[in-house]
């Protein structure tokens, strides 16, 4: 393509069009015409500088020395969905200036208003005496017991308080410095990217909440495309227990698809170094998942927990502890 005002119209043509290609039909684009590579190579550097696509307060990069793969492919969102109320394309690598993080306020999920629910605090009182929010059982660092599943309350959609109250610290995004980085046996992990302190909040496990019947449906098709290596599929199960140890209440999060950097968090056989925490706003009947930093962790280490019984590795894979 010899003309330069035919090339910058393909060059402006494909700054629109190439984000909202996957790899495979991006790499086929970039075959067509020297104009079309320049632009599918510019789409996947910035895919590669941020895995969270402007949707999280900080960017978080693809880092590979291992293979080719500059980055994994997903759709974002910064927050659970129901399977029915995500969207099936999205654009990632535009050129345009990165949008502001997490919209305010989060969608309410359980199908009820909870204006009615939640406390009357401005944000500076939030997590006071007086604030209906608080979790008493929470420990001093608000993780709950060690080792198992930790516990918090936080404010929710029908409280006074606003985005900046104290008592909302896993509302906000992921505001830690993290990347995504290539292991040879893995596949793809999540690390800090600077030092963290115990407690920090660092992501919330979010993707799509399904029905347990279409869970198991997936899980299916997932443990077959796994086995086969064509997959890592991210769905999680989590088990709310009554004290008596009956199991009852059961979230089912998929972020195979749709879902944020929680997805890149792998197995540790050994617990781990992130806290998981079930953490539910008021007036809000499903808790969400979030890790914490389980202890000091220093800049460059992997994320991991363990993923227990929850079946995010497919049986029968082998489980790697490689740094
Ligand atoms: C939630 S994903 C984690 C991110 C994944 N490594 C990737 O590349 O997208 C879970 C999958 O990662 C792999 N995985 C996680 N922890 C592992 C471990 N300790 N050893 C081997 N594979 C692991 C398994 O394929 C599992 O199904």
């Amino acid at each position: 393509m010899g003309n330069p005002a035919t090339s910058s119209a393909v060059t402006e043509s494909a700054e629109l069009v190439l984000p909202w290609l996957p790899p495979q039909d991006l790499a086929a684009a970039a075959t067509a015409c020297r104009a079309l590579r320049a632009s599918a190579s510019a789409v996947t550097a910035r895919r590669a500088a941020d895995a969270a696509r402007g949707l999280e307060p900080l960017p978080i990069p693809f880092n590979n020395g291992v293979d080719s793969k500059p980055y994994a492919y997903f759709l974002y969102t910064p927050f659970s969905l129901t399977a029915r109320s995500s969207s099936t394309a999205q654009p990632w690598g535009c050129s345009l200036d990165r949008p502001p993080g997490p919209a305010w306020p989060r969608p309410t999920l359980d199908g009820f208003p909870s204006a009615v629910c939640g406390c009357a605090c401005s944000a500076d009182e939030c997590g006071g005496p007086e604030c209906a929010c608080v979790d008493a059982n929470a420990d001093a660092a608000g993780l709950g017991a060690e080792g198992g599943m930790g516990s918090l309350m936080e404010c929710g959609g029908g409280c006074a308080c606003g985005p900046s109250c104290g008592n909302r610290r896993t509302q906000r995004g992921v505001a830690v410095q993290l990347r995504v980085v290539r292991h040879l046996q893995k596949g793809w992990g999540l690390h800090a990217a600077e030092a963290l302190g115990r407690g920090q909040f660092v992501c919330e496990y979010a993707g799509e909440f399904l029905t347990t019947e279409e869970a198991r449906k997936r899980q299916r098709l997932y443990d077959e495309l796994a086995s086969a290596g064509k997959l890592s599929p991210a769905l999680i199960v989590i088990r709310e227990h009554l004290p008596s140890g009956k199991a009852c209440l059961r979230v089912n999060i998929d972020a195979t698809k749709v879902g944020n950097v929680a997805r890149f968090i792998n197995h540790s056989c050994d617990g781990g170094n992130l806290q998981p925490v079930l953490v539910r706003n008021s007036g809000s009947l499903l808790p969400r998942l979030c890790f914490f930093a389980a202890r000091d962790l220093v800049e460059g280490e992997e994320l991991a927990f363990s993923y227990g019984d929850a079946r995010l590795r497919p049986k029968g894979l082998p489980c790697f502890v490689e740094a």
